[in-house]
Order: C-alpha cells, then sequence, then structure tokens
C-alpha cells in the first residue's frame, strides 16, 4: 500500500477555527494509505447487503438514506434530504440527525481504507440551521492514519455541493477485528 503525506485540514469559510481538537488531529508522521485492492471490493460488497442502517440502508424507514454520489481517494461524496422526522425545532434538522449523518459520510471515508473501523469520538459545528426539505450534501475525507486510529474530517452543505457549509465533523475512528461486529450482534 502506497501513502502519502497527510494534508492539510479544509479552509474554514466561516472564519471559525476547524472542527478538529487535538484528539481528532493525526499526530506528526501520519500518513494517508492510497485506497487500494481486493479489501475495499469485498467490505463494498457486504456493506452493500446490509441495508438495516441508519444512516444508509434502505429498509430503515425513519432513518437517512444517504446517498454515496462518489469516492475519489479518501474523499466520499454522499446526500440526503431532510424529512419531517428529522426535526428537532419545528420545520428544522435536529442537531442530532446532523452528527448521525456525518458520522456516515465519515465512516465511508474510513471503510475506503480497506478496513474495519467504528467512530471513537465524533466533533461536530453546526453553522447553519437546515430546514425540512433541504438536501444535505456530504463530503468527507481522511487527515492521517496512524496504527488503528484513521483521522477524518467532512462537512455537510446545503443549497448545493458548494452551497454554504451547515455543519462540519471531525472524528477518530479506531480500526476493529470483523469479530467486533459478531459480538455486537449476539450480545
Ligand atoms: C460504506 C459503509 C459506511 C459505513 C458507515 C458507518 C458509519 C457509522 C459508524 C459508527 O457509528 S460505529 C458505532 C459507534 N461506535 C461504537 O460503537 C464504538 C464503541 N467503542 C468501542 O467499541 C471501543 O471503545 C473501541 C473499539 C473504539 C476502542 O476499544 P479497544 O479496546 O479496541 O481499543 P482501546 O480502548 O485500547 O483504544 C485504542 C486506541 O484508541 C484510543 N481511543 C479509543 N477511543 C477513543 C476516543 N473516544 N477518543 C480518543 N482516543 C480514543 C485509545 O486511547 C487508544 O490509543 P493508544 O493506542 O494511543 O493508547
Amino acid at each position: 500500500m502506497t501513502a502519502r503525506s497527510t494534508g492539510s485540514p479544509s479552509g474554514s469559510p466561516s472564519g471559525r477555527p476547524g472542527p478538529a481538537s487535538s484528539r481528532t488531529t493525526p499526530p506528526p508522521g501520519a500518513t494517508v494509505p492510497e485506497p487500494s485492492g481486493p479489501d475495499r471490493r469485498d467490505l463494498d460488497l457486504k456493506l452493500a447487503d446490509y441495508d438495516g442502517c441508519f444512516g444508509c440502508g434502505d429498509q430503515s424507514s425513519d432513518g437517512l438514506r444517504v446517498k454515496q454520489t462518489g469516492i475519489t481517494g479518501t474523499e466520499v461524496t454522499g446526500e440526503f434530504t431532510v424529512l419531517e422526522a428529522h426535526q428537532g425545532a419545528p420545520g428544522l434538522a435536529h442537531g442530532g440527525v446532523l452528527a448521525t449523518a456525518m458520522d456516515e459520510s465519515l465512516g465511508s471515508s474510513a471503510w475506503v481504507l480497506g478496513k474495519r473501523y467504528v467512530t471513537g469520538r465524533l466533533e461536530t459545528d453546526f453553522m447553519a440551521p437546515v430546514p425540512v426539505g433541504s438536501t444535505v450534501y456530504l463530503r468527507s475525507w481522511c487527515t492521517g492514519v496512524d496504527g488503528r486510529k484513521a483521522y477524518l474530517q467532512g462537512e455537510g452543505r446545503i443549497g448545493g455541493p458548494d452551497g454554504p457549509i451547515a455543519v462540519r465533523a471531525a472524528a477518530l475512528f479506531i480500526e476493529v477485528p470483523e469479530e467486533h461486529f459478531s459480538r455486537e450482534r449476539e450480545g
């Protein structure tokens, strides 16, 4: 597997500091592996079979049904539409729903790395209210991998893929063995 140097985090159009704390910022020397190989295809197939996911599954009636729209390197784009079932304040998306959408998007970018990851830490900035009926355009990317730890950042925009940022996030994902999921199902 080849690797390139960790890229700098995205800019901050709002002038506010970026979303990543010290716990979601890769340490010096962390690298971003190039996604590759049969592992990734295997994982994609297994995940494609699982449509009960609250984030992306078709069988989760009130779920977000995030649709993946593209993968370039570790950058994964997707989108979902905010339904009435996703409201917090009247007419506006609940912050937890937006955090879930970011978890889904960041998780997609982590899985593209070709290993199994779970969210260890998720940090979010809510930048603008998101009305019911809005499509949220999601984008996530890996900022570094250090051993079992994968560092991710992402954002959700409204009004179009290049519209204003409504939510952004930084996360630490932890690599787990396949048994992690078997154990959880049997639990
Ligand atoms: C296309 C497909 C897309 C799929 C998208 C899916 C998106 C959804 C993703 C999820 O929501 S996953 C579900 C939510 N997450 C969980 O349920 C995880 C629950 N937590 C655990 O299972 C364990 O705590 C975990 C596996 C994360 C870690 O336990 P371990 O016993 O394996 O490891 P350990 O606790 O020793 O931690 C390993 C390292 O990570 C660090 N770490 C773990 N959790 C951390 C945390 N929260 N913050 C900072 N560091 C953390 C920890 O300090 C340590 O650092 P060092 O190696 O440097 O000592």
